[in-house]
Order: structure tokens, then sequence, then C-alpha cells
């Protein structure tokens, strides 16, 4: 061999040992495109005030799988089926834990199950949530309890139409969701009225919940909070609930030794089941504290209160804007119902046409568009993209309901796409739609949910025929949500009842 050939060959090696590190190095960090970023900033000020349309928008520049900056914290968002499968799927424990914010802590009263990090402590929590709790069974022993507040509704409704009055639908839907879900809590209701404000308070705590708190992104300018007052209101609203919360189990406490048997499960409410828990202490190597009972309460008004009435919002607006879906509706609740004074639960099964309107509704309008944050608890590759552990995943479930990919005509609002079809909004198998996200973190509470808002939403349209106030079209109504953790109406939808003619 030359010298010639010889320089030549190890000048090949050499290259070739230095592109292959090279690529072996990028492979090894391979991060998901990045739109630009402001110094402290990050992205926060890209977000706007409907994070979920404007994470949208980037992901049609960037793609599915998103690194963002916000503030202090690196943040993946998730805009595709597909990426949400391999994550809450394919590697569901590393993303089981969920980012804690200091201010979150402050709201939500006690130890509860939402906001706690991926451990023993939140697995026996969510086995108490799930098994004790929202367990179908347990579910169903509340039918009376939403059919009585369903009969207070239909009577202040049926009030209502006889002076052709229009009714609040936003307010009347939220009291409806907050009543039942304080008698399955409580055994009984807190309203505006006697010694509790409770929806007043609940409503506050709501509104700090879902507002945006600078302090989460860059802490330093957690200060902000202390100026503009939302600590004073976060410290107002947490005391008052954890008191309310300690009168209660008091009251609880109290009312189940002079009863002496606490045991008969059939009218237990949720306190009544984790007292019992508690007093039983039968879990190996767990106790039940107060504090763990505190914030399973405050999680289930948290949880489940709003996003249940914001479907039912969401459900009639699109019922009023497509006369002939809500004609087809009513049909068939009027066939089902057949004269009786109100659908019951056990005539929900035979109301596929009901379901796929709510199934539609949760398509478009999920009441968290972006779900609650996960933490990636170890690196990890997602769809070949490196996710350093500690990452925040935000998943943007609204995009993923709309996906032009996926869906045809993804903007329209047409139940029958759902009728005859697999799709479960569970998560096991189905990631076209995940309203209530999935895997081990998915919500406990969707049965719970779609019982309440499909009786609710059979009966509003079996018993009444219903327009919009001053001869408006459903074409006239505002649609813009409102911003926020939960996306409700911005404005509320107010519409006349009238007692439809089967019913004189
Ligand atoms: C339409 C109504 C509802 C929607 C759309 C909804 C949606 C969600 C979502 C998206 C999550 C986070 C899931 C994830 O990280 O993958 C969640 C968690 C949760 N939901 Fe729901 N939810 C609803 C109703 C309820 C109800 C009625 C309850 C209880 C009565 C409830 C209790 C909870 C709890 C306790 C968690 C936390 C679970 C955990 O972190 O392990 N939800 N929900």
């Amino acid at each position: 061999m030359s010298l010639y050939c010889f320089y030549t060959y190890v000048f090949l090696f050499v290259f070739l040992l230095i592109n292959i590190k090279q690529l072996l190095t990028q492979r090894k960090h391979s991060p998901p495109p990045s739109p630009p970023r402001l110094p402290i900033l990050g992205n926060l000020h890209q977000l706007g005030n409907y994070p979920h349309i404007a994470l949208n928008s980037l992901a049609q520049r960037y793609g599915s799988l998103m690194m963002l900056r916000l503030g202090n914290i690196p943040a993946l968002v998730v805009s595709s089926a597909d990426a949400a499968r391999e994550m809450m799927k394919t590697h569901d424990i590393i993303f089981s834990s969920r980012p804690i914010f200091r201010s979150d802590e402050k709201i939500l009263v006690g130890k509860g199950l939402v906001i706690a990090p991926y451990g023993e402590y939140w697995r026996q929590m969510r086995s108490i949530t799930v098994l004790q709790l929202l367990i179908n069974k347990r579910v169903q022993s509340f039918k009376t309890v939403r059919e009585e507040e369903i009969a207070l509704l239909i009577q202040k409704l049926k009030e209502s139409s006889l002076l052709s009055l229009s009714v609040d639908l936003t307010e009347i839907l939220s009291t409806l969701t907050n009543d039942v879900v304080c008698r399955v809590a409580f055994g009984r209701k807190y309203g505006v009225d006697g010694e509790y404000n409770f929806k007043e308070i609940l409503d506050e705590f709501m509104l700090l919940l879902d507002s945006f708190d600078i302090g989460k992104f860059i802490p330093w300018l957690g200060w902000v909070n202390h100026v503009n007052g939302v600590n004073s209101r976060v410290k107002r609203v947490a005391n008052w609930f954890d008191n309310f919360l300690d009168k209660v189990i008091d009251d609880h406490i109290e009312n189940r030794r002079k009863r002496r048997n606490g045991n008969g499960d059939k009218n237990m409410d949720f306190l009544d089941v984790l007292l019992q828990i508690q007093e039983e202490d039968n879990i190996p190597g767990f106790s039940l504290e107060r504090d763990g009972i505190k914030g399973t309460i405050s999680d289930i008004f948290a949880a489940g209160t709003d996003t249940t009435s914001t479907v039912l919002e969401w459900a009639m607006t699109e019922l009023l804007r497509h006369p002939k879906v809500m004609k087809k509706v009513q049909n068939e609740a009027r066939h089902i119902g057949n004269g009786k004074s109100s659908i019951t639960e056990e005539d929900l099964d035979k109301m596929h046409y009901l379901k796929a309107v709510i199934i539609e509704t949760l398509r478009l309008y999920p009441p968290l568009p972006l779900l609650l944050a996960r933490l990636s608890s170890q690196d990890v590759k997602i769809m070949g993209y490196d996710i350093p552990a500690g990452t925040t995943v935000i998943t943007n479930a609204w995009a993923i309901g709309r996906d032009s990919a996926i869906w045809d005509e993804p903007d329209e609002f047409w139940p029958e796409r759902f009728l005859n079809s697999p799709i479960d909004f569970k998560g096991n198998d189905y990631f076209q739609a995940i309203p209530f996200g999935a895997g081990r973190r998915g919500c406990p509470g969707l049965s719970f949910a779609m019982v309440t808002s499909e009786i609710v939403l059979a009966n509003l349209v079996y018993m009444f025929d219903w327009s919009l106030p001053s001869g408006a079209t459903g074409q006239d109504l505002d649609m813009t949500p409102s911003s926020g953790l939960i996306a409700h109406r911005k404005v509320h939808l107010k519409a006349v009842a009238s007692t439809s003619a089967a019913f004189y």
C-alpha cells in the first residue's frame, strides 16, 4: 500500500469515527422541537388567554410533541393520539406523577389524591377512591339523590316556563351538580342559605384554582400574589374550607356514634365511608388520617362539580345551535319516556342517541382541555425524542379531539359519528378522544360524571322544548370559552324552557 493510500484510509477512518460519535450523541440527546423563547418568560407569553388553542396552533408548526419552557418549568406538550398513547399507555408508570405547584397545595385542603406524587400514599388513596367511593355499585346507590335533585330542577323550570321567563342554565346546572356532589359527599346540601354559604365559597375556590398564578412558573415573581391580593384570598378560602370540613367531620362522627349503626352500607355518604375506613384501620401499613379524609373530599369537589356542569352547559349550547339534533334526541327521550313523569336511570341504557350527544360534546369541549399536568419520573424516549426526568407534561385533549387526521369534519357537532362506535373514553384502547385522561392517573369519576350528565340532559330534553330569549337563534350564541383550567362558557347560557305539548 502506498503512503498516500495509507493516509487516505486513516483520514477516512477518523472522519467516520467523528461522524458516528456525533450521530450517537445526537441520538442520545434528541429533544422534541421547540418554538423560540424569551429570557425569563420562556414560552409563557405564547399561551395567551386560551392556552389549549394557542398550543394547538404552535403544534401545527412544531409538531405533536413540543418542548416548551414555561418560566422555570420545562414542559412537554402532547397533541396527538399516538403520542398520548405512548405516554399514557406504553410509559404509563413513568408519567404517573404530577408536578407540585405550591399554590395548588395551599388551595386543595388536606392530603388528597389529585396532586399526590405517584407512590404508596397515592396508591392507597386511589384504591379507596376507586374501590370504595366511585365504584359502580356506590355510584348507582346515589340514584335517588340524582333523581330528587332533577325533580327540583324540573319544578323550577316549570315555574319559569309558565311565565315564559328565560333561565340561566349555566347557573342552574352548576348549582345542581354542586348539590348532587354535596349530598353524595356529606349526606345533605349546604347551599346558599343556612349556616354556611357553601356555594359562594366553592365558586371562589374554583375561581382561584382556575386563575393564572405567575408564582407557579417563576417562583421569584411569587410576590406578585401578595401584592394583588391572591395569596390572602387563597388563605381565606383554604381556612374557610378547612374549618368547614372539620365541622362536618365532627358532626358526622357524632351522628355515627348516636346511630351506632354506622356499618349499614346502604345510606352511607362518602364521609361515612371514609370514617368507617378510618375506624376499621385494617389496611396494612396505612392509616387514613383526618387530613386524608379532608383531601379526598376537597378533591371530589374540585374535580367533580364544575367539570360535570360544563359538559351539560356545552351540550345544551350545541343542541340549541342544532335544532335537528335537538329534535332527534327529544324524540328518542319521548319515545322511551312514553308520557312518564320523568326519565329514570333504567331508561338510559336504551338512549343511544343521547349518549352519543354527550360523547360528542366531550370530544369537542373537554372540560379540562389540557387535562391535569403529569410529570416524568425518569428519562424516557417518546416517539423517538428524549424526554428528561422532571419534565411537566401537558396533554392537549382539546387538540386531539379536533384532529383532522382522526376525525372527519372535526369542528362539526355530529353525534351520529359515535352511534355504533367502539370508542369509549376509558383511555385503555382508544386515544382519539381522552377527556377523562388515561392510564393509572385517569379520572376515577368517569361513571359518576357520565350518569349524572346523561340523566340530567335526558330530563331537560324530555320535559321541555327550548329556545333562546328575544327570538335569538343558535347561530347568535357566543361560543367563547372561559380562560383557565376548566373551559366552560365565558358567557352564561340563558334559554327559555316551555313545557312540551306532550305533557299538557
Ligand atoms: C365530565 C366530568 C369530568 C371530567 C371531564 C374529568 C376529567 C378528569 C381528568 C382529565 C383528570 C386527570 C386525568 C389524567 O391525569 O389522566 C381527572 C382526574 C380526577 N378526577 Fe375527574 N373528571 C370529571 C368528573 C369527575 C368526578 C365526578 C369526580 C369525582 C366525583 C372526579 C374525580 C377525579 C379525581 C379524584 C381525579 C384525580 C385522579 C388521580 O390523580 O389519581 N372527576 N378528571
